[in-house]
């Protein structure tokens, strides 16, 4: 059998035998030759993209971390089961199919066409301010609906599935586990969400440092477990459960890493299961760098979790998106696509009759 390296190699030599000068395509040709490399064919195909949206709520998000109310998390939940949220119009856009994955949302309320997994949390996690967020069952539950939805979209034909969130709170608990994860401070890590500013920041940058020290143990411990079911969300350990059931599909689906949530997922991911560590970097793709401003910091742990080089896992786009719900994942689907039909549809120099570089 032909190694991961070894068609990486091969899928470098084609993209750089067909009709362009070498490299013109940029980041484009890497997608191609990585979608070649996971696919193990020079055609590799990327048709029907599938995304999941995951969604709980937080306790922390009673310590004044967002600009917005804890509700705002149910009540978004509505808007997606009307269609009126911006993933549901990229989706449109980009004809993607979506599936909105309740996992812990502090509501009774039923929406239509969302998924509940409502045995998991049903008032979502607790504050890691007071003490580990969430249970063991709490996050075994997660992990396996992450892992149970993506092998659902995988088995309908899906070749590229985006992970997603929406939780109230959220980014603070991104940082939370990034920092655990880097030993960067609070201040480098947490950035300003759904925009706040001035003493509101400064209150969740001290919000996220009193967490740190009080897990500092088991952050010490490097017990990756742990860790995140002290600092985690329900709706991060979902996306993890989803990307690693993506890396472990034999039918090699790409995996679209959305912002700086699902990067935190992606990460943690890598340290949760760490047997799929190659795996995980053979199909992750990072679609966009968010505005948040822990980014850079959370593509640089990906970056050496996996072992690449840096610049391995640059984001395709770098647009000023900062709002989660797989939008970023959503939007740069057709240039995964695209890079799917550069591998497959372009000629070569010889067979164009094309003359090659002096
Ligand atoms: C109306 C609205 C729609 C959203 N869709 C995604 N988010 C994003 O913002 C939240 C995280 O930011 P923070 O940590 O500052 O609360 C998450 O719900 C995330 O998905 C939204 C936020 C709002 C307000
Ligand atoms: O980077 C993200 O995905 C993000 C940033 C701010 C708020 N919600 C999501």
């Amino acid at each position: 059998m032909t190694s991961h390296a070894e068609w990486t190699a091969k899928a470098q030599a084609e993209i750089d035998n067909k009709t362009k000068p070498v490299g013109s395509l940029g980041r484009l040709e890497q997608w191609s030759v990585r979608l070649m490399a996971l696919q193990q064919t020079v055609k590799p195909i990327i048709n029907n993209g599938h995304v999941l949206l995951f969604a709980a709520d937080h306790g922390i998000a009673d310590d004044g971390v967002s600009q917005f109310p804890k509700v705002v998390t149910r009540e978004m939940l509505r808007n997606l089961s009307s269609g009126g949220a911006a993933i549901n119009a990229i989706c449109n856009a980009n004809a993607l199919k979506l599936s909105v994955i309740d996992v812990g949302v502090d509501t009774d309320e039923t929406f239509t066409g969302i998924h509940a997994a409502k045995d998991i949390a049903p008032h979502g996690t607790n504050s890691s301010l007071r003490g580990p967020a969430m249970t063991d069952a709490q996050l075994d539950t997660a992990l396996s609906a992450g892992i149970e939805y993506a092998n659902i979209a995988i088995d309908s034909g899906a070749q590229a599935i985006a992970i997603g969130e929406l939780g109230i709170g959220n980014t603070a608990v991104a940082a939370i586990l990034l920092a655990a994860v880097s030993g960067k401070s609070a201040a480098q890590v947490t950035g300003k969400g759904t925009g706040v500013e001035g003493e509101r920041y400064d209150h969740k940058v001290e919000v996220v440092e009193q967490v740190l020290g009080k897990h500092k143990d088991v952050i010490k411990s490097r017990e990756w477990r742990e860790m995140f079911k002290c600092l985690g969300g329900l709706e991060i350990a979902a996306m993890a459960g989803a990307a690693v059931a993506v890396a472990r599909s034999p039918k090699k689906p790409a995996l679209l890493v959305d912002g700086f949530i699902s990067m935190a997922a992606f990460l943690f991911a890598i340290h949760l299961f760490p047997a799929e560590k190659e795996l995980l970097g053979h199909c992750a793709f990072l679609s966009h760098a968010s505005a948040e401003s822990g980014t850079r910091i959370a593509i640089t742990e990906i970056e050496k979790a996996l072992g690449v080089s840096e610049g391995g896992m640059t984001p395709m786009l770098d647009i000023g998106f900062r709002l989660g719900e797989g939008t970023g994942a959503a939007l740069v689907f057709p240039i995964l696509k695209a890079a799917a039909h550069i591998a497959s549809d372009m000629n070569t120099f010889a067979g164009a009759g094309v003359s090659g570089s002096n």
